[in-house]
């Protein structure tokens, strides 16, 4: 029979008993961040669970790792922790269980509705790095920046690209997005006009936060990789197209991107996204021996972006993609990333990268929906190229089970107009 939880569970739920996504919130304004998990419409306030003495297996008895602001004490543990964790709180949560589901002061101090809570970002992040790993993005980004002959750069195929992203920018969802101001490229021998960009993206991506970690010049092997990702949120990696097309060349991403990147507050685990799992595309050509896995994975997580316009009631659906449209795996992202000894710490964010598919109505960003401008989208009458002021950009993600899903909410953030 499935697991299934004494707190009701709409089917419908992104947050059933079989996910149990780890978050950080405060019950009230100004109150402590703690973590929590979701389960239905509540979260479970871990700090609680662990001052009764509920953790009560090997490694988190007598833990404080549920008594920090973020999570990473429980990403440096490791594994076998998170599993003690998962099995503690299924247990916990199950509906043949009297241990909480009898105590009605214990119930009451420990679950809180969702729609009472501030959501925080979950994990102090030290570094942040994001990846190229669609090949259709790839595909179609190269053909607009650099014309159709050889749009995809001849590395692409034996490495994941990626760039060094800026983590003090990373927000979580919710939060507003001031549009940038900065240099576009030139038209002719004009200097470069200097403004609010008028080329404002979205990009829809995931990514994984890291867990224990390497030692500098200890590489991670791609087997073992696995091990040190904690589990997958959104992200939005919003894009100045206009600033990032002008000061690109020849170092990459500057701050056409690192005025703000959004991610969604539950982190789904990899356990929780197991059954999930789908074996990822052949890669051809085969990667060198470090890229080489024995079990290549992907996960078939459905994705959306919808856009709402300011003073609208609705959003409209922009684009519907999927996690498994991602070439490079999480895996050998993260062995890639650590192949020279550079060291991963915990809470350490890595983006895929913008997850288009194949068809038009699965590409990822607007740059390629509206293919750099040249098109508009019409949101159900209302033209779009770019993000205009207001409009507010809302990402979801969700695996649908037998009778379940694995969810992951939303991300979403509003774009507010530059300072004068
Ligand atoms: O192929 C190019 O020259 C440019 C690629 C991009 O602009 C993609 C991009 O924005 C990188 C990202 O996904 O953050
Ligand atoms: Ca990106
Ligand atoms: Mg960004």
């Amino acid at each position: 029979m499935a697991l299934k939880s004494f707190i009701e569970v709409h089917t419908s739920s992104h947050f059933p008993i079989q996910n149990l996504p780890y978050g950080v919130f405060k019950p009230e304004p100004g109150s402590v961040a703690r973590p929590g998990v979701a389960i239905g419409d509540c979260v479970l306030d871990l700090s609680v669970i662990a001052a009764a003495g509920l953790f009560n297996g090997p490694i988190l008895n007598n833990s404080d790792c549920f008594n920090e602001p973020n999570l990473n004490k429980l990403l440096a543990l490791g594994r076998p922790a998170w599993k003690e964790a998962r099995a503690t709180l299924q247990k916990l949560l199950s509906s043949t269980e009297p241990s909480l589901r009898d105590n009605e002061s214990l119930r009451q101090k420990s679950l809180i509705p969702l729609s009472d809570v501030e959501m925080v970002l979950p994990i102090a992040i030290g570094d942040y790095t994001d990846f190229f790993s669609s090949l259709h993005h790839a595909k179609n980004c190269g053909t607009i920046f650099r014309g159709p002959q050889n749009p995809i750069p001849p590395n692409w195929f034996h490495l994941p690209i990626a760039y060094h992203g800026r983590a003090s920018s990373i927000v979580i969802s919710g939060t507003d997005i001031t549009r940038p101001r900065g240099q576009g490229p030139p038209a002719g021998n004009s200097p470069p006009p200097f403004g609010p960009s008028v080329k404002l993206d979205f990009e829809l991506e995931m990514a994984a936060i890291v867990g224990p970690g390497n030692e500098l010049g200890k590489p991670v092997d791609v087997n073992e990789a696995a091990d040190h990702i904690f589990g997958l949120v959104l992200m939005n990696d919003w894009s100045a197209r206009d600033i990032q097309a002008w000061e690109y060349v020849p170092l990459g991403p500057f701050l056409g991107k690192s005025f703000g990147t959004t991610i969604s507050p539950w982190i789904v685990t990899l356990e929780a996204l197991e059954p999930f799992s789908c074996e990822a595309p052949k890669q051809d050509p085969h990667p060198l021996p470090y890229l080489a896995e024995k079990i290549s994975k992907n996960y078939d997580i459905s994705l959306e972006v919808q856009i709402k316009p300011a003073g609208q009631d609705d959003s409209h659906v922009v684009t519907k993609s999927n996690f498994n449209n991602l070439y490079w795996t999480l895996t050998q992202q993260l062995a890639h990333h650590t192949i020279n000894g550079c060291n991963l710490r915990p809470g350490d964010l890595l983006g895929t990268g913008t997850i288009s598919g194949p068809e038009p109505e699965s590409y990822g960003c607007l740059l390629e929906l509206t293919w750099n401008g040249q098109k508009q989208l019409s949101l159900n009458g209302t033209p779009r190229k770019f993000l205009e002021d207001g409009d507010e950009v809302i990402i979801s993600g969700v695996s649908k089970g037998n009778g379940y899903n694995i969810g992951f909410g939303t991300c979403s953030g509003k774009i507010v107009p530059s300072p004068p």
